[in-house]
This record gives structure tokens, sequence and C-alpha cells, in this order.
């Protein structure tokens, strides 16, 4: 199957991954109306067609939080992304590096953060779910720091799972239970299965025999409603800001309030994000809250933003409106479930071309010159 779009990974994926993972993955909670709402408002924006200027030496590279990158996309955490490949957050964070843009990993990996860690050189992000069990999260910090990792991204919108349908269906769980429909299906993904058999990493790296038994969850939403701590507020930035001593980016934030109360907690940078419509459905696009988020705290510290990214022209309309970056969720899965770390691979170079393609098309040359000026006005959010 000839690749050119990030559309055609994720066909490729949804045709190689069992059924339960890429539903995993390509699912918004109850109406799913946030999740199309981060792609479909992204759509809307237009570009400004500037001719006859001097395109040659184009250059994509930029910062976030004084790491160098390739280009302003980074791997956004992903649970059980080593459910949509073996060996999935490996070969993922290998794919990021070779490309030279930060990968983040999820605490609801399947390779744990040391093994990550110890087949990549460039440091990876970690993404910390806080739990009830503080020793276990303490102990959780106190790794992510050994291992090496650069930032530590706190998830603030996940302290009670939004429903995805597709997932109650499917009796999503890790690993599969072997019900009927899951045999049937899994017999027809061989290339995932031989993975599978070659690989010991078929459980949560991170958290099995620490908190309460994740080795065999009887769903993943009953787990988490079991372990995670509802109870998190701003106050408890500081500890965790303390026993981590790195820099910390917030994410989940849609509010310039939040924002603010991000900033002030000791952020520095926030993610300007709705978890990719897996949360609260029937929120802002994440597309349509960054201009008011960036008037708010934009002088203070990095905004970025995830949710909706599929191609090299999503991401300069964020960069436009006052991203400093992005995040690929899904895009880059689909690469992974479609080809492991070679459809990665694939995924950011697609990415990366069309972002090219697409700044030079605009008059620009240099990605740090972009501004909301390459856009239409009336198309996009103010
Ligand atoms: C399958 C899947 C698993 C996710 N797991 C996590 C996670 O463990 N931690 C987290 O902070 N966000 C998680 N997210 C949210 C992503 O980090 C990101 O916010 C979202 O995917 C961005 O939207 P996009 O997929 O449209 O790019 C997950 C998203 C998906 C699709
Ligand atoms: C317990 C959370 C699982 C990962 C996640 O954040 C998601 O599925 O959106």
């Amino acid at each position: 199957m000839t690749i050119t779009c990030v559309d055609d990974l994720q066909r490729l994926a949804r045709r190689r991954v069992p059924r339960m993972f890429y539903d995993y993955a390509d699912s918004g909670s109850w109406t799913e109306t946030t999740y199309h709402a981060n792609e479909t408002d992204l759509a809307a924006i237009r570009f400004r067609q500037k001719v006859m200027v001097d395109m040659s030496n184009r250059q994509l590279g930029t910062t976030m939080l004084g790491e160098s990158l390739a280009m302003p996309v980074a791997i956004a955490p992903t649970g059980l992304a080593g459910m949509q490949h073996a060996d999935g957050e490996i070969l993922a964070a290998r794919a990021a590096e070779r490309f030279g843009i930060p990968y983040t990993l999820s605490t609801m990996s399947i390779c744990s953060i040391e093994d990550v860690a110890a087949h990549t050189s460039r440091p990876i992000w970690f993404q910390l779910y806080v739990m009830k069990d503080k020793d276990y999260i303490a102990r959780l910090i106190d790794r992510a720091r050994a291992a090496g990792c650069s930032a530590l991204v706190l998830t603030a919108d996940l302290q009670i799972m939004g429903q995805r349908h597709k997932d109650v269906i499917n009796g999503l769980s890790v690993p599969p239970k072997p019900t009927l429909p899951t045999i049937a299906n899994l017999a027809t993904k061989w290339r995932w299965g031989l993975g599978m058999l070659r690989t010991k990493r078929r459980t949560f790296g991170n958290i099995a025999g620490h908190v309460d038994d994740a080795t065999n969850l009887e769903s993943l939403a009953a787990w988490t409603a079991s372990q995670f701590d509802t109870s998190l507020s701003w106050d408890d930035i500081k500890w965790i800001k303390d026993r981590w001593g790195g820099k910390l980016i917030i994410k989940g934030i849609m509010e310039p309030e939040d924002a603010r109360s991000a900033v002030d907690a000791g952020a520095d940078a926030i993610i300007v994000s709705n978890h990719g419509g897996r949360q609260l459905d029937g929120a802002l696009s994440s597309i349509q809250a960054l201009p008011g988020i960036v008037a708010a705290v934009g002088d203070r510290v990095e905004v970025h933003m995830d949710g909706g990214i599929r191609s090299g022209q999503d991401v300069l309309k964020a960069i436009a409106l006052g991203a400093r970056g992005v995040y690929i969720g899904r895009a880059y899965l689909y690469g992974l479930g479609a080809k492991g770390e070679e459809g990665v691979s694939e995924c950011l170079e697609i990415i990366r071309k069309e972002l090219d393609t697409t700044l030079a098309l605009c008059g620009l040359r240099d990605i740090q010159d972009v501004t909301s000026d390459i856009l239409v006005p009336g198309t996009y959010p103010e």
C-alpha cells in the first residue's frame, strides 16, 4: 500500500491492529463531538497564498523548553502504545530520536521508563498520572529523574475517565481477555501476534507489581477509578515540583483562568489540550481555545497544544495562533500500528514535508517568522 498521508497510515493500522486497541486509539468520549471538532476546526482555517518571494533555504527547527527540535512537534503521551505494536514505546521513542523531536512516555505505558531510556540516547519526557498512593508517585518521579528524563508532563484532565463507548463494548483490558470475539479478531492479526509472541513486554511496565495489580485489570476504566487520586488540586503541584526538581509541563488546560493558575503554581509550560476529545465531550476544540490562553499567559510561559493534528498544515496553523510547539497522539499511533518504528518515521516525514511546503507557499522561509498573518482573517479563532 502506498502511503501518502497520515490517513493512509490510519487505514493500514485499522487492518493490522486488533480491533480492541485500534478502537481505543480512534475513540473520543460519549458522542465524540470534541474529538471530531479538534480536526474539523483546524480544517476550517485558511492560509493566505503568497507568491514571488524567495523561498530557498527554508528552516523548520525550533526549541521547546530550550531543547532543539527538527520541527515544532513532539510525541504526545499515549497509554498502551505497546499494544498497538509490540515494544511500541521503544520503537516510537527511537523514531522520535532519529528525527530529532521529543518523545513523551505515558505513566500507562507497556515498556517501562527504564526500558525506553535504555534504548534511546535523547532524554525522553515523562507524563505523570497522580494516584492515591503518594509513596508510589514519589518513587515514580524519582525513577523518571534517575532515567534521565528532561521534562515532567503532569496531566491535569484525567482524574476520572470520560467514557469511550467502544472500550466498554470491546471490554478493553491489558492483556486482552480471551473472549470469543477477541480471539476471532486476534486470529486475523498474525503480524501483531508474532510481535507479541517475540516480546516480553505485554503488561503495564511502570505500574505492574507496584500499585494494586494492573496486570489482569477488569477494565482500564474500573482500574483507573480505583487508583487515581480524585482529590488532586493546584496545592499538590508544589510537592510534585519539589520532588521532581526539573522542568514541569502541565497538560490539559482549556481555560485562561486555569492557565494562570498553572503558571502561578510553577509550570514552565502548559499544554492546551482536551485529551484528544477523550475526556470532557462537548468541550471546545483545542485550536479554538489556544488564542485566549496565549493572550492570558503567553508572555510568561511556553504554550504548547495538542488535539487533531494530522498534517504539517495543522502544525503550521497552531504555530500561527501562538503555540510554541504541538504534540501528536493518534497520528503517530497510526504509524506505529501500521508499520512499527518505520511507520512512526514515515508519519514524521509526511508531517515535515507538508509543513515545509505549506510554509513556502505562504511565502515564508523560517518557522520562527510565522504569525497569524499567514491566515485568512475570519477563518481562524481570535
Ligand atoms: C490512545 C490514546 C492514549 C492516550 N493516553 C494518554 C496518557 O496516557 N496520558 C496523557 O496525558 N494523555 C493521553 N492521551 C492524550 C494525548 O496525550 C493527547 O492529548 C491527544 O492524543 C491529542 O490528540 P490527537 O490524538 O488528536 O493528536 C491519549 C490519547 C490517545 C489517543
Ligand atoms: C488511565 C488512562 C489511560 C490513558 C489515557 O489517558 C487515555 O486513554 O486517554
